[in-house]
């Protein structure tokens, strides 16, 4: 499938630099949560963008709901623990982010999981990563988003009913960790838009046994 970015959406350059994580700017939750953004922390990426638009095997998402199975809106690969990622930008990523947060986390992040929103119709519902020890352990989910902007959503799973949701505007080279309780005690989602939306890859690397 081929995919093309628009071209006020891209960086310049085509030399890709992934950023230092120094200047990430933690913001603290209720109940336990935290997220980490790195704003540009990946510069001069659109090659790399177009490279796993293109290349990487991308898969349709079914999920039993209920009693039928149903099309997740948005298209899919996961690389789990050693097996080769599709672009060797993608290891350097994990292993910065390992060497980073290794004092904190104690323990590296090994899986990765790449999404494809082939435009704005394309979201996940509201959900945490809750497959696995996310369900009962801290522990981090870090996210690179490539492409067109996406507004990450968050929300307590406690919270009053009119509580507005916290939107987290996603773009091309962004870094967002969600940490501490986040996937247990709160929910994420990537809301469908009315904006004209073009496509946009997340990178998501979690630790072991996260999923
Ligand atoms: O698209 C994103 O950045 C979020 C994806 C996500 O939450 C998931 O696949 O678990
Ligand atoms: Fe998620």
């Amino acid at each position: 499938m081929s995919v093309y970015l628009q071209a006020s959406l891209l960086d310049q350059g085509d030399e890709i630099r992934i950023g230092s994580l120094a200047g990430t700017v933690r913001t603290r939750l209720v109940d336990g949560a935290w997220v980490d953004v790195r704003r540009g922390w990946i510069t001069g990426a659109d090659a790399l963008f177009e490279r796993l638009a293109d290349e990487v095997p991308w898969q349709a998402e079914r999920r039993q709901m209920y009693d039928r199975v149903v099309d997740v809106p948005r298209l899919l690969a996961y690389y789990p623990v050693d097996e080769p990622l599709p672009a060797p930008e993608l290891a350097r990523m994990r292993d910065a982010l390992s060497a980073h947060y290794a004092p904190e986390l104690g323990e590296p992040f090994v899986s990765a999981g790449l999404c494809l929103y082939r435009d704005g119709r394309d979201s996940v519902a509201w959900h945490g990563d809750r497959i696995g020890r996310g369900a009962r352990e801290d522990t981090m989910v870090a996210i690179v988003s490539l492409g067109a902007p996406r507004d990450l959503a968050l929300r307590p799973c406690r919270r009053d009913a009119d509580a507005e949701p916290l939107r987290l505007p996603l773009g091309h080279g962004d870094l967002v960790v969600m940490g501490g309780s986040c996937q247990r005690t709160w929910e994420h989602a990537v809301p469908k838009t009315t904006r004209a939306a073009g496509p946009r890859i997340s990178v998501q690397f979690r630790p072991r046994n996260v999923a």
